[in-house]
């Protein structure tokens, strides 16, 4: 998708870094696809790096620009002995490609600093993720970090949790897994909630995650108010493992828009 940004902050250091902006652009025929805005708050997000931390890095379009500046980075020697946290295979097959040095929460369970994308953001920095099928490690590597940037384009801003129409992803055992969406599906009834497992491919097999298990992706046909609430009912479901509202987890959300880069902090 191609995005006119003739309004775009032409001094973003961060678009520049990416390649995107130059001293001499002319604004007013200024193009950036999602992708590039993704980058932009990549970029910014990694200026928060530096040497000698453990570094959450997550999973995803944008998290992966993330990881790459960061290998760059390394082999430039601008940033010295970090130890990156892969919240996925993906994520750890990425990092090993570009250098990076690999531990996990067992060897470093304090993290300084993760980035990741979302899937939603609301005005309460309030997340939706897990839409790639992460989000157990994301939720264990970042509820281990002191500082949390996300970072999205402006896509992902909604008004509350479930606002895109899209799913909120729970991460289910194999085991009996259509009792459990049931059991969820019944949970957020009064909110029109579907509960779909979600598959892959023409035959549409299961969607196995890094951990073995099924993902349910719900539905909401409207807020489904107090996310903590909802948060403790579906943990309280034998057969769910993780869900993918990330409550008051966000430090800083870096938004890439039209109109240049937003840092919101909690
Ligand atoms: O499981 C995937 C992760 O939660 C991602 O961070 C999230 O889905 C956002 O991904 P993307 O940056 O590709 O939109």
């Amino acid at each position: 998708m191609a995005i006119p940004c003739p309004h775009f902050i032409a001094s973003e250091k961060a678009a520049m870094e990416a390649g995107l902006l130059l001293p001499s652009s002319s604004l007013s025929q200024l193009i950036l696809t999602q992708d590039d805005l993704k980058k932009i708050a990549a970029y910014k997000a990694v200026e928060y790096v530096e040497s000698g931390m453990v570094l959450g890095l997550g999973t995803g379009s944008t998290a992966k620009h993330a990881v790459d500046r960061i290998g760059k980075l390394l082999r430039q020697g601008k940033l010295k002995d970090i130890v990156g946290i892969p919240t996925s295979k993906k994520t750890h097959e990425q990092a090993l490609s570009l250098g990076i040095p690999l531990s996990d929460l067992d060897s470093h369970p304090v993290v300084d600093l993760a980035i990741d994308g979302a899937d939603e953001v609301d005005p309460y920095l309030n997340l939706v993720k897990g839409r790639g099928g992460s989000l157990l490690r994301e939720k264990m590597v970042e509820g281990a970090c002191k500082k949390f940037v996300v970072i999205v384009d402006e896509s992902k801003l909604v008004n509350y949790i479930g606002g895109s129409g899209l799913a909120m992803p729970v991460e289910v055992i194999q085991f009996c897994w259509k009792f459990t969406a049931s059991r969820l599906q019944n949970l957020f009834q009064e909110f029109g909630c579907v509960a779909k497992l979600r598959t892959l491919g023409e035959k549409a097999e299961p969607y196995v995650t890094d951990n073995g298990n099924y993902i349910i992706d719900l539905y909401f046909k409207q807020s489904i108010g107090d996310l903590k609430a909802a948060s403790d009912s579906i943990l309280q479901i034998a057969g769910v493992v993780e869900h993918g509202m990330f409550i008051d987890m966000a430090t800083t959300v870096i938004v890439a828009g039209e109109l240049g880069l937003t840092v919101k902090n909690k």
